[in-house]
């Protein structure tokens, strides 16, 4: 059986409403829906929350961001090796609020690799998510900056950087999956950007600042079945 892989992915950001208790409150929701339907739902909450939440929950867990550092005599640094030790499974990398130079996704991607930890390179538009598809990442996430955090989705206010970055990154590499990303916020915006060729979403404000995370993920997950 082919491996699953989340469709829907919930950024935490540093919103206030995404660490700590408020956190957990989104995390058992996700793992409440992703049971409930079936849709695998993965969380990507801050470096505090990562083992814990990995401990917790049965959701797959992302870190926001690794440094493109090896071990050894550095400080301060997000290292690959420490969020696979605090149980995560992957890692966002260039997200466009924490954005890299293109040697250091390349550099990023690798190490990350050489841990076995799943990549999702973040991109702004469809040229970036050819030249990031040169490096296999197991996704790319397009997601057009202005529309981040907006409310208003990609999904009907750029479909066409969907259906692009699709057919880019698929001619460039197959295998890696894309997420679309900005503004989603219910289970249309998902079908939608589906039916553009995506493989799920990539979001956090429309679940993360909801007054009922569970009716809204229920309501996403919906879009996706
Ligand atoms: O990582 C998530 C994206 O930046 C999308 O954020 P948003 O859903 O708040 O627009």
């Amino acid at each position: 059986m082919a491996k699953r892989f989340p469709e829907i992915i919930i950024n935490f950001k540093i919103y206030t409403e995404g660490f700590g208790k408020a956190g957990h409150r989104i995390a058992e929701a996700a793992e409440t829906v992703m049971n409930e339907t079936g849709v695998i739902i993965g969380i990507a909450p801050g470096y505090m929350d990562l083992h814990p939440m990995s401990m917790h929950y049965s959701l797959p867990v992302y870190a926001q961001h690794i440094d493109p550092v090896k071990p050894g005599a550095g400080t301060g640094h997000i290292l690959a090796d420490a969020v696979v030790s605090a149980g995560a499974c992957g890692t966002l990398i260039n997200h466009s609020e924490k954005r890299l130079t293109l040697a250091d996704i390349s550099l990023a991607v690798e190490i990350a690799k050489s841990v076995h930890l799943e990549t999702i390179v973040c991109t702004n538009d469809v040229f970036t998510s050819a030249a990031a598809a040169a490096f296999s990442p197991e996704f790319i996430a397009i997601e057009p900056p202005e529309l981040i955090g907006s409310g208003v989705s990609v999904s009907s206010a750029d479909p066409g950087i969907i259906e692009n970055s699709v057919r880019a990154v698929k001619n460039v590499s197959g295998s890696t999956k894309v997420l679309a990303g900005a503004g989603i916020h219910s289970g249309n915006c998902i079908k939608t950007a589906m039916d553009l060729g995506a493989d799920g979403v990539l979001l956090a404000s429309g679940v993360v600042k909801a007054k009922d995370p569970y009716a809204v993920l229920t309501d996403l997950a919906g879009g996706v079945i």
